[in-house]
């Protein structure tokens, strides 16, 4: 399957898109800094939000998927400390098994936020250095369901 570039419409079933289109919600430190303000559905059931940094190998495209994981208890941001794009892989959910495989680029300064419960692919960059800001759930039990692929999934460049 291929890639295709990321919109908040069409991550809309999966998540939220951060970016900075449009026009800012508001303009605050005299007028230097616009605010695109409250732009993601956080959720941290029984628990708090983290804060943590991942640095993760760059892997490249044709990618080959062979798992898919998800939070129950709560939603993840991956947030580039880069400009650098990186691959962004989901899947509907079907209850307890995920369904069709979607993947998306990102462009350079978009970060995502998965909301609680999506299938996802792990943190995937496709460049150098792969540094990401991770919010995400702390909190007690278990908060990872890992599904392995009955068959690999082929990701190319869209
Ligand atoms: N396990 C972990 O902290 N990260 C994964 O959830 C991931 O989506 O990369
Ligand atoms: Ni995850």
């Amino acid at each position: 399957m291929r890639t295709q570039p990321l919109t908040a419409e069409a991550f809309a079933p999966f998540g939220d898109v951060l970016d900075c289109a449009g026009a800012p919600d508001k303009m605050i430190n005299e007028g230097l800094c616009g605010r695109f303000h409250d732009r993601a559905q956080l959720d941290f059931a029984d628990g708090r939000a983290g804060i943590s940094l991942f640095q993760a190998e760059p892997r490249s495209l044709p990618y080959t998927l062979t798992l898919v994981e998800r939070h129950p208890e709560g939603s993840q941001a991956f947030i580039p400390m880069s400009f650098e794009p990186f691959l962004v892989i989901c899947a509907q959910d079907l209850g307890d098994t995920p369904g069709e495989i979607v993947a998306f680029e990102t462009a350079p300064g978009q970060a995502i936020n998965f909301h609680r419960g999506t299938w996802h692919g792990v943190l995937t960059p496709l460049h150098a250095p792969g540094l990401f800001a991770v919010v995400d759930r702390i909190g007690p039990g278990a908060n990872l369901e890992e599904f392995r692929l009955a068959e690999p999934v082929l990701i190319e460049r869209g």
